[in-house]
């Protein structure tokens, strides 16, 4: 049986509240001595429309959260909402899709084929150009898929995610084994889609990307959420920003070295005349720097590589 599906509603048009609601949830796997608390209470809420990057070292519990949101596995304890609705009930509906790094594709078929295929099953079939476009697959379109890279198989599993034209979009390190201009391609393909509004959601290992496409960022380490905010905050916040300039005069570098150094400032160097230093003060700093005759002023915020390691050594 064949059914032709509903317009899809405008996404603004669908109900208000977050896209995204998770509650005291916790996911343990084994027991005794065994027992790994892969997610350890997660409280977190993402609104419609949201792009957010959740980050964390190997281990953290990044899938693990993922496959919950996704109705893939079941809490312990907790809520998991999405969109107001359980979160199989999203997934069934199509407002919810993913790519994630299971799952593999028919390698037979070409890319063309596996789309509409899929698109039949989802009774999808008058988005397939929009989503072949979308994706960047177009050039590809006639290629089988066990010939395609990793990045053009990511592109694919990408396009079947579209297929629903989910409101919610999650991504579990969706560019892992892409090489950096697979990788900016993707990215820029994923951007066109949030910019029509979808609430994007990824973990990541590149903290670049992260950087360059979340504008809000949450760390996971251990199971657990230990910061959430503007990814320009996060990094900003996190250990100031690094100082640098040529002071030429002698005296004037000695004594602004010392005073950074008793107002505490990290990682005060002298390098003949050049002068670092890591401060929260920076404005201050390169004000001082400048009024002592400072030249080659540079003021640098630290990567967020840095800022999460930061936060998340004990
Ligand atoms: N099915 C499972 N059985 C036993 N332990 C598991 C299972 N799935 C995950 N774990 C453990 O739970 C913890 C969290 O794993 P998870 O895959 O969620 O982390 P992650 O942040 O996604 O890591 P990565 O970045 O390496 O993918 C890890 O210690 C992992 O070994």
């Amino acid at each position: 049986m064949t059914t032709t599906p509903a317009p899809a509603p405008p996404r603004a048009a669908t109900t208000t509240g977050p896209a995204i609601e998770l509650a005291g949830i916790t996911r343990h796997f084994g027991t005794g001595s065994k027992l790994v608390r892969a997610v350890d209470g997660i409280d977190l809420t993402i609104g419609r429309g949201e792009i957010v990057a959740l980050l964390g070292p190997n281990g953290a519990g990044k899938t693990t959260t993922l496959d919950m949101l996704l109705g893939l596995s079941t809490p312990d304890t907790g809520q998991v909402q999405v969109l107001g609705s359980p979160a199989r009930r999203a997934v069934a509906s199509g407002r919810i899709a993913a790519v994630l790094q299971t799952g593999g594709l028919l390698p037979d078929l070409t890319v063309a084929e596996t789309v509409q295929v899929i698109a039949g099953l989802h009774g999808a079939k008058p988005r397939i150009d929009d989503v072949m476009q979308l994706a960047g697959l177009t050039d590809i379109a006639r290629r089988r898929v066990g010939k395609c890279s990793g990045g053009e198989q990511q592109r694919v599993k990408f396009a079947l995610a579209l297929l629903p034209d989910p409101d919610v979009l999650v991504l579990d390190e969706p560019t892992a084994g892409m090489d950096v201009k697979a990788r900016r391609r993707f990215w820029n393909t994923m951007r066109e889609s949030a910019d029509a509004g979808r609430t994007v959601v990824f973990a990541t290992h590149y903290l670049e990307e992260a950087e360059q496409f979340a504008r809000r960022t949450v760390v996971m380490d251990r199971g657990r959420i230990v910061a959430d905010g503007e990814t320009a905050h996060l990094r900003a916040a996190l250990g100031g920003r690094t100082v640098s300039a040529t002071v030429p005069d002698t005296d004037a570098r000695s004594t602004i070295a010392d005073e950074l150094r008793r107002a505490g400032a990290d990682e005060v160097r002298v390098d003949g005349t050049r002068l670092t230093a890591r401060t929260t003060a920076s404005d201050e700093l390169a004000a001082q720097l400048l009024a002592a005759g400072a030249t080659d002023l540079e003021i640098t915020a630290p990567t967020l590589e840095s800022a999460f390691t930061d936060l998340t050594e004990d």
